[in-house]
């Protein structure tokens, strides 16, 4: 399957809402979203909880392959919404680790509006922190085998 995709499932709620990853690297992640009625909140705008979804999602990912395809846990996420995504606008995210530590993972996501090549204005910004490292459960096993087959195809 092709990572570009909208079938591939590195997330599946991000799949579900139409996410298409792009990158996926222990340095860079990111992808894009239209909003449609799937994300948005009673005036038409991207949900604030969608847009956190996508940072955790994003961070997650590429934690989890700066620790070598070891399981991460997120613990914190903050987030600043500056400003609305509307029904119909496109939406490209981008993350990046701030520090990578033994233990700990700080990665920042950040959206924007954005047409096919411009990042046009922020949306909003978010820090990630993960617990890295801990040991994968042999139910999760193949579908980091999976991440790992599919990261080196990108
Ligand atoms: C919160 C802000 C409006 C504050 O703007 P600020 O004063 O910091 O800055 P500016 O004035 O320069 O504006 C920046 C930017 O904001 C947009 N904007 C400003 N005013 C308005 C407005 N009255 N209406 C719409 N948009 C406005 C404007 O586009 C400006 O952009 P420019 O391109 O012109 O520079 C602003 O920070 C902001 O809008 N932030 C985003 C807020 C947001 O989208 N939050 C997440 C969604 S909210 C949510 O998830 C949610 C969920 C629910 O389930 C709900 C259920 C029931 C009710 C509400 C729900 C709900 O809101």
């Amino acid at each position: 399957m092709d990572p570009k995709s909208a079938e591939f499932t590195a997330d599946n709620p991000l799949r579900i809402l139409g996410f298409v990853f792009e990158e996926l690297s222990a340095t860079r992640v990111s992808g894009r979203l239209t909003v449609t009625d799937k994300c948005c909140q009673p005036f038409k705008v991207l949900h604030g909880g969608v847009s956190a979804l996508i940072a955790e999602g994003l961070a997650s990912l590429g934690a989890g392959i700066a620790s070598g395809y070891k399981r991460v846990a997120g613990v914190h996420l903050s987030i600043h919404h500056v400003r609305p995504a509307a029904l119909g606008e496109s939406v490209f995210a981008e993350s990046f680790p701030v520090s990578v530590g033994k233990n700990i993972q700080v990665w920042e996501v950040r959206l924007w509006k954005t047409n096919e090549t411009e990042k046009k204005k922020m949306i909003s910004t978010s820090r990630v922190t993960l617990l890295s490292g801990l040991p994968v459960p042999d139910h999760a096993k193949d579908s980091l085998d999976q991440l790992k087959k599919f990261v080196s195809k990108l």
